[in-house]
């Protein structure tokens, strides 16, 4: 087993010790909430609202239990361009295929949803900066391998802001907003490459 592949195997039970209770708690939520869309029609994601539900949890769980957990805000590239060359319907296909590696190459506990058009959200309980930048690598190597079968043989890429909890974070809009803030800085810098939010540096 390779380094790479003994990392995954703790991050995966770490995990799970931590799932059950989340699970519980979304179940209670969302029948206080009533009729949500929980899936993204399109990409069979989980739906804005329910990770609404699922970060409030993850965020009380962590500041309970003194953790921590980490908010991917994830984008694709030049999207509108592919809408443009190819039409509507193969844009919609490229989000499918999109969705569909993020779901690979998440790690068991990772919950991800359709946060907007050409957007996810990628929730990683227990999980520092540090490893959510693993699973963006995993993404963007699978990303480069993929096949979208375009004719002018472009490839596909992402661009990532992961922003980890911080002591100055009230609730879990703040991580998302600050997720939200790298992201755009990504794509300022060049696209296809992950930002961390570092508020830390920010406020020296
Ligand atoms: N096919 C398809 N396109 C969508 C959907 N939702 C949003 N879009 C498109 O996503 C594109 C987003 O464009 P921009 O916000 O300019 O982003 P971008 O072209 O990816 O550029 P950068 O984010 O700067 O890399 C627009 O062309 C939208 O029409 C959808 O459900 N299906």
């Amino acid at each position: 087993m390779s380094l790479e592949q003994i990392i995954i195997v703790v991050e995966t039970i770490l995990i799970m010790i931590g799932g059950g209770y989340i699970f519980n708690q979304y179940q209670q939520q969302k029948k206080q909430q009533g009729e949500i869309a929980e899936v993204d029609e399109l990409t069979g994601d989980l739906s804005r609202a329910s990770m609404v539900i699922l970060g409030d949890i993850v965020f009380e769980q962590a500041r309970v239990r003194n953790s921590t957990f980490s908010v991917a805000m994830i984008d694709l590239d030049n999207f509108g361009d592919i809408n443009d060359t190819y039409g509507f319907d193969v844009g919609d296909k490229v989000l499918t295929s999109v969705a569909q590696v993020l779901q690979q190459h998440k790690r068991q506990g990772d919950k991800i949803s359709r946060w907007r058009g050409q957007g996810w959200l990628m929730l990683l309980p227990e999980s520092s900066a540090t490893e959510a930048q693993r699973v963006f690598e995993r993404i963007q190597s699978a990303l480069y391998e993929h096949d979208f079968s375009f004719k002018d043989k472009r490839t596909v890429t992402v661009s990532m802001g992961v922003a980890e909890l911080c002591t100055d974070d009230t609730c879990f809009d703040d991580i998302a907003k600050r997720a939200d803030t790298v992201l755009f800085h990504a794509k300022q810098d060049g696209k296809n490459q992950l930002k961390v939010s570092q508020p830390e540096r920010e406020l020296d």
